[in-house]
């Protein structure tokens, strides 16, 4: 892979998906379709991307009964993206029923990777404690939702740059962190709780980044899509 970010494309349309591509010069770049371009633009979009070389991270989040996301999977397997995502809340009866649809379905030998969020981004200790009722730190619920996520067989999580060294810890190197909220110094933080810099999550050890708003809405997308690559390299 290019570089170890994948690009949200959070845009409404496949016109504006390509425009921007075009217009940065950003063909083949890792890209992460999301629930927003996916319910418009569908399995073309995700073709027209894979004509263009970009490995793809497809996030639909799903989170249903396993049956449901059994099936689900199957269908998904046959798009031929390289990673795909659960709820980790879901519980281990429904990653272990993704990941046996990822690979029913899975073309040419090759099954995406199968990754599951644990605590979403937008949430802190206080949506934690009044909203949802848990009363662990943040830290303590991702790290005991990666443990399950693994446990489940799945490749690894969605999680803030702030949780991936314990998540290493409890579940190994090789498990994969993907890790959305990344925000350049100068960037607003929008409705993102846990934000991290490109430096701080490589210092980190995360694998992967997602970073969306940062680029996409920037004066200059392709310059501070270049900051991104400098931060990371020079971290
Ligand atoms: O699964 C995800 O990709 C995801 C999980 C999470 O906890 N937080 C999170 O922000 N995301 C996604 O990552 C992207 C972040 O976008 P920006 O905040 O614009 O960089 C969005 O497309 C979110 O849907």
């Amino acid at each position: 892979m290019k570089q170890p970010f994948f690009l949200a494309l959070d845009f409404p349309t496949a016109d504006e998906v390509k425009a921007f591509i075009e217009n940065n010069d950003l063909y083949g770049v890792p890209v992460k379709v999301g629930m927003e371009l996916y319910y418009r633009e569908g399995k073309e979009m995700i073709a027209w991307l894979k004509q263009h070389n970009h490995p793809i991270f497809l996030d639909l989040k799903l989170h249903d009964i396993p049956t449901t996301v059994e099936k689900a999977m199957y269908n998904l397997a046959r798009l031929g993206v390289d990673i795909v995502n659960v709820h980790a809340t879901g519980g281990s009866d429904m990653i272990k029923a993704a990941k046996r649809g990822l690979e029913r379905g899975a073309r040419n030998g090759s099954v995406a990777k199968l990754i599951a969020v644990t605590v979403l981004t937008s949430m802190d200790e206080s949506t934690l404690r009044d909203e949802l009722f848990v009363q662990q730190s943040v830290e303590d619920a991702v790290q005991r939702l990666a443990l399950l996520t693994k446990n489940s067989g799945a490749d690894g999580v969605v999680c803030s740059a702030h949780e991936v060294p314990i998540i290493k810890q409890a579940c190994g190197a090789d498990f994969l962190t993907v890790t959305p909220g990344i925000r350049l110094s100068d960037s607003t933080q929008d409705d993102q709780k846990r934000v991290a810099t490109p430096a701080l999550a490589k210092r980190n050890g995360s694998d992967y980044l997602v970073i969306g708003r940062s680029i996409t809405q920037a004066e200059n997308p392709k310059a501070n899509y270049e900051r991104v690559v400098e931060e990371w390299q020079h971290a």
